[in-house]
């Protein structure tokens, strides 16, 4: 059987606090395929922005990595090795995040940030500006030559966003990570840049991991999604049939919430209750004290990540399990 090339593989990607121990992401592997685009959504502090720091080694001191294994592909053809996160910073793997500010250097040129990487690369300066230059009409910035010469706070929000992209394009990354990149832009910006997105992932052939709370940005730009619940993946499979048939419910619940993915504008829902806080988790199913179909079953165990298809997996009791033997 051919299988499409994987870009990268987390498996079993364990995340607790430095002192104390909590867990508060717990055994959460991951697959990208090269050009393909994996969605991770689910609410504030499910575990979303941990998961994707921790693919390059960026968690603060505080915490710790206690488990996992990541392997990635340096080349098309040249299957995957096991790496260390921060063997893959500049080298493969590029990260773009929500508030570009954090990440542009104030007393910076726009011009010199994106410079930065084909300089880190070995080109000289004259070629690195002129790679700049190019970097920036790629991501849709007006008048190139003008903005180069500008600083991060005379760009708008957007602007910002789309240099931030620039930079990250500007080490030749085969992978790109995006934290939640359109979440601080009205929605007209936000259209754009998850444009722009789509774009580079199908004329760079790209592979993306997208973080969102929102199920439509998700639903809009990922292939793949894998739904997350307190620290854990709850469910996992392609993104249209997951939006059409969810097997969690939770994923019922996000659904739900999003009216604009079906239904009348009117009827928006939240989700009853609140996620529980990282180290007092609940008996047995953690999504169990909020799930309208929990049953006593629900509360024996926290049930594990089971295929219930060969692409699609579940961590609910309450589904068939398939012995499709695959990975999805
Ligand atoms: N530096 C930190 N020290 C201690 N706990 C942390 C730290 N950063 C995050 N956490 C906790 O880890 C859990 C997961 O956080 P994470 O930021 O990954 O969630 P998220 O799903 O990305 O949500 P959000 O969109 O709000 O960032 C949360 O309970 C959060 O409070």
């Amino acid at each position: 059987m051919t299988r499409t090339e994987r870009v990268i593989e987390i498996e079993n990607l364990s995340i607790a606090a430095a002192q104390g121990g909590v867990t508060l992401v717990d055994d959460v592997s991951l697959h990208v395929d090269a050009g393909g685009c994996l969605g991770i959504v689910g609410e504030s502090g499910s575990g979303k922005s941990l998961t994707l720091r921790s693919v390059l080694g960026l968690l603060p001191p505080t915490l710790k990595q206690t488990r996992g294994t990541t392997r990635f592909q340096r080349k098309p053809g040249e299957g995957l090795r096991s790496v260390a996160p921060r063997e893959l910073r500049g080298h493969g793997v590029s990260m773009i995040f929500q508030e570009p500010m954090s990440s542009l250097n104030p007393t910076m040129r726009i011009g010199d940030l994106v410079a930065a990487g084909p300089r880190a690369l070995g080109m000289s300066r004259r070629a690195a500006a002129d790679r700049a230059l190019q970097l920036l009409a790629e991501v849709g910035v007006p008048h190139p030559e003008q903005r180069a010469r500008a600083w991060p706070h005379q760009l708008s929000g957007g602007q910002r966003q789309r240099v931030m992209i620039a930079m990250a394009l500007s080490v030749e990354p085969s992978l790109l990570l995006c934290d939640e990149p359109t979440t601080a832009l009205d929605t007209t910006v936000q259209d754009q840049i998850l444009t722009l997105v789509e774009r580079l992932r199908a004329e760079r052939g790209l592979a993306l991991i997208f973080v969102s709370h929102d199920l439509s940005v998700i639903s809009r730009i990922a292939g793949r999604t894998a739904v997350m619940y307190a620290g854990r993946i709850v469910e996992q499979g392609p993104t249209h049939d997951l939006v059409d048939d969810p097997s969690h419910p939770y994923t019922r619940a996000l659904i739900d919430s999003m009216p604009q993915l079906h239904g009348p504008p009117s009827r928006l829902r939240t989700i009853s209750g609140s996620p529980p806080t990282a180290g007092l988790l609940p008996p047995g199913c953690r999504f169990a004290p909020r799930c309208p179909h929990a049953a006593d079953v629900c509360l024996d165990a926290d049930p594990p990540l089971l295929a219930i298809g060969p692409h699609r997996a579940t961590a609910c009791v309450r589904q068939p399990v398939t012995n499709a033997g695959e990975q999805p």
